[in-house]
């Protein structure tokens, strides 16, 4: 039978095994420029082996929701933040590793403002924008070598509110 997953808020919390949320909530770490600029300091670890930091930008279609679920990858090498150009939330999954395998697909849906860094070898699903255009700034390894490794479910999961 098809297994449904349930879309929940993405929270700090939540997410934490998973990676890191970057948003301007709660208390600023400083004040800069003068006072009329709130810094919210180094909020994601950002993790690259034999590599550099990189700034893509990626140009995603949406998808809509209930979205068929078929696949996961994970970056052995590197750490993947995906930094929403525009205000529209964007569906975000995740799951555990067991042995190698993704297992307990989590879906989660982003609040206006909220960013996200998955840590390096967090299986989860590709950029997954819900409205057009899906513009995003994408921090992530640039350097040789494979960082990429995909796991195809034998049967897809749905994914819906
Ligand atoms: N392949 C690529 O650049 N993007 C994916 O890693 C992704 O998570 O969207
Ligand atoms: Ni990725």
């Amino acid at each position: 039978m098809t297994q449904r997953i349930k879309i929940q808020p993405l929270t700090a919390d939540a997410f934490a095994p998973f990676g890191d949320v970057m948003e301007a909530a709660g208390t600023p770490d400083k004040m800069i420029n003068q006072g009329k600029c709130a810094r919210f300091h180094d909020r994601a670890f950002l993790d690259f082996t034999d590599g550099q930091a990189g700034i893509s930008i990626f140009k995603g279609q949406k998808e809509t929701l209930p979205l068929a679920l078929e696949m996961v990858e994970r970056h052995p090498e590197g750490s993947q933040a995906f930094v929403p150009m525009s205000f529209d939330p964007f569906l975000v999954v995740v799951a555990s590793d067991a042995d190698g395998t993704p297992v307990d697909p989590i879906a989660f849906i982003t609040a206006p403002g909220q960013a996200i860094n998955f840590h390096k070898g967090t299986w989860h699903g590709v950029l997954t924008p819900l409205c057009e255009p899906g513009l995003f700034a994408v921090v992530d390894r640039i350097g040789d070598g494979a960082n990429l490794q995909e796991h195809w479910f034998d049967e897809s999961y749905i994914i819906d509110r």
